[in-house]
């Protein structure tokens, strides 16, 4: 055990006391997953809920570095006992969304806590700096048709699939897990985009963006953006969406979204485009 493992676990005693442990059982699952991460030798992998260990393990055998991170002090001192002589596993006790994230790029492949999924998604893609590779995440099965769905309706959904291609992969059934889940679960799948359809320094205007337009996403792409754009520019937009004026602004697509938001830097001045906070609310500076 290293130092710094010793040290997490004398610092962490904590009881913590959340259900919803549906631990791993199935073999070929957890291949599957670790398939699906494509990890090399030199990567760094997050095990968000690591449990008893059943993805810690096999994730360890051929990545660089995995990073265990649990809430639960038996499962802590089983994954300590479990650990042997492995060098490549720092088990740490924290709450994943306490946790410091690394700094160089990583991976995570996990079957996370279903009752905190949204705000792991959110600690994971909303800030696009953070060094995120690619996750295989187990989750509830609807929360994963949630963040696939087309069209998007979720201006933080949209925001995440600019930079992410999230795929649900599969569905997976209760009988995967001890004790079973009430739901099915899924394969999620979170690929960094090579070319994001808006680069990491553009993220918080497209946020911006994406909240005022999506206020509603049945209005008309005219009435949606009337407050961004003028109506000449808004009949160039929709020739260049190949869509007409009337079409909802909830049924773009990530790449109609990244031609909306290009055209409003490269022809809307600045004091017009919807700042955060206000958007959502359509109180973004309208023209007169
Ligand atoms: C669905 S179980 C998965 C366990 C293990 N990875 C497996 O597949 O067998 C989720 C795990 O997350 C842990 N957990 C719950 N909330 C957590 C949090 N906020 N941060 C880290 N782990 C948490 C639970 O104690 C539980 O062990």
């Amino acid at each position: 055990m290293s130092e710094n493992n010793k040290n997490h676990r004398e610092n962490w005693k904590k009881e913590s006391n959340f259900s919803a442990q549906h631990l791993l059982i199935s073999k070929r699952l957890i291949h599957d997953m670790i398939a699906l991460a494509k990890i090399s030798p030199t990567d760094t992998v997050l095990d968000i809920g690591a449990g008893t260990g059943a993805l810690t393990y096999p994730l360890a055998e051929i990545a660089a570095h995995v990073l265990a991170i649990e809430t639960d002090s038996a499962f802590i001192d089983r994954l300590f006992s479990k650990m042997q002589d492995r060098s490549n596993i720092r088990i740490k006790q924290s709450d994943f969304l306490e946790v410091s994230l690394p700094r160089s790029p990583f991976t995570v492949v996990a079957n996370i806590p279903y009752s905190i999924t949204t705000p792991i998604l959110g600690k994971l893609l909303d800030h696009p700096g953070v060094p995120l590779q690619r996750a295989v995440l187990l989750v509830e099965k609807g929360a994963a048709k949630r963040f696939t769905a087309v069209p998007i309706i979720d201006p933080r959904i949209l925001s995440w699939r600019m930079q992410y291609e999230i795929r649900l992969v599969r569905t997976v059934s209760p009988h995967h897990f001890a004790p079973p889940p009430q739901v099915d679960s899924a394969i999620l799948l979170i690929q960094r985009r090579e070319e994001p359809f808006v680069l990491t320094q553009h993220q918080p205007k497209f946020t911006s963006l994406a909240a005022y337009g999506l206020r509603d996403p049945r209005l008309p792409l005219f009435a949606a953006l009337s407050g961004v754009f003028t109506p000449p520019q808004i009949a160039r937009l929709v020739r260049m969406l190949k869509v007409n004026q009337e079409y909802p602004i909830g049924r773009l697509n990530e790449e109609q979204w990244g031609t909306v938001f290009h055209t409003m830097l490269q022809h809307v001045p600045p004091h017009r485009w919807p700042q955060w906070g206000k958007s959502s609310k359509g109180k973004s500076k309208r023209r007169k």
